[in-house]
């Protein structure tokens, strides 16, 4: 598949400019079209902050020093600054609905209220442009409800007004910020058929932020683990799932839960803790918590190299040495209980 959205060596820092921390270091990924790619990895890796800089929405007190994105139009990658695609091809879809919705704003205005100021639509079209939209994202009865206040809307029906807002403007990359953590099981599930449906009708490419390896697994064709701030393994769902070529996604996958496995039993856990954006160890960062460490480990400068034998990118030097007792492939990637999406 040809690339449609390539992010290189991104930069974030904060505090002072003389002593910066960088929560994300020299990340990097491509996304194709038609893509669902998962970016996963513990609390406080970068994974968000890596798609909020995308569009150039970083929260305050973080700053972008470095990086390039370049996007498709016309059959040409073309370079573009980061704040320049937000709503210009690319959409995104936040955690919390509550907190991103304007709470002043009806659901029918909420919805098209970008495009409508760009492109100078009536209020007439607008109306009519948000009911289908909020259709399209299944609500029961989009009309009434296009005439709401997001307050009377359930966490699940305000997530659909989220990605009917992102829609609004056409996007060919929608980028989701665990778009289903904060909502219940059950509406988690129609989320994700949603977002699997949206991406199959219109040929969307999709970005997802998660720590949950299930909804990778179920929903991603590839994916970037991040270990503090940076991207230590990448490549298709099914490879890094069944061969990790990194000894973080190996750990990560091992203490992935199944559905076979007993709810009572202790996930096999990586020994240690991630260090904080400001205490991270020279060399890789991974090494104080890895089993397969060397000296050396702490002396190399990061690199995303390609595998031999694997069509995965790793930065780990010691890939070929992993072994380790092979990981349950069917167990990881069956379908979870209720289906494909
Ligand atoms: N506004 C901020 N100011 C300063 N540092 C920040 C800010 N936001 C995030 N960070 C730093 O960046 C790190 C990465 O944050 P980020 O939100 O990207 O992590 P994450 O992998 O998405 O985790 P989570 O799943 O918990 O959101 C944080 O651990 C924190 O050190």
């Amino acid at each position: 598949m040809s690339p449609l959205l390539r992010i290189t060596d991104l930069v974030l820092e904060t505090g002072p400019a003389a002593a910066p921390v960088r929560p994300v270091s020299h990340v990097g990924f491509e996304v194709a079209h038609g893509e669902a790619f998962g970016l996963v990895g513990e609390s406080g890796s970068g994974k968000s902050l890596t798609l909020r800089a995308v569009i150039g929405l970083l929260p305050e007190g973080v700053r972008q020093a470095g990086g390039t994105l370049e996007l498709e139009r016309d059959g040409a990658m073309r370079p573009y600054r980061f704040a320049e695609v937000r709503g210009r091809g690319i959409g995104m879809v936040f955690q919390e609905p509550m907190t991103a919705l304007n709470p002043t704003m009806r659901v029918g205005d909420l919805v098209t209220a970008g495009p409508r100021a760009r492109y100078g639509w009536s209020r007439r079209a607008a109306r009519s442009r948000a009911v289908d939209l909020l259709a399209e994202v299944g609500m029961p009865d989009p009309k009434a409800q296009a005439r709401m206040w997001p307050h009377q809307l359930s966490g699940g029906l305000r997530q659909r007004v989220m990605i009917a807002m992102a829609l609004a403007t056409e996007p060919s990359v929608l980028l989701c910020d665990e778009p289903t953590t904060a909502l219940d099981v059950a509406v988690q599930d129609q989320i994700l058929r949603l977002l699997h449906r949206i991406r199959t009708e219109r040929g969307l490419s999709i970005v997802f932020v998660t720590h949950d390896l299930g909804v990778v697994r179920r929903l991603c064709d590839r994916v970037a683990v991040m270990y503090a701030g940076q991207v230590v393994e990448t490549g298709r769902v099914e490879e890094v799932f069944t061969r990790p070529t990194h000894p973080y996604s190996a750990g990560l996958l091992r203490s992935m839960p199944t559905q076979d496995t007993p709810r009572d039993r202790p996930l096999a856990a990586i020994p240690g803790g991630q260090p904080g954006a400001g205490d991270r160890p020279e060399g890789c960062r991974f090494a104080p918590r890895c089993g397969h460490a060397l000296p050396a480990c702490a002396g190399l400068a990061h690199v995303l190299a390609a595998v031999p034998g694997s069509p995965s990118r790793s930065a780990c030097i010691r890939v070929a040495d992993l072994g380790g007792p092979p990981l349950d492939r069917e167990a990881l990637l069956s379908p979870l209980p209720g289906g494909t999406a």
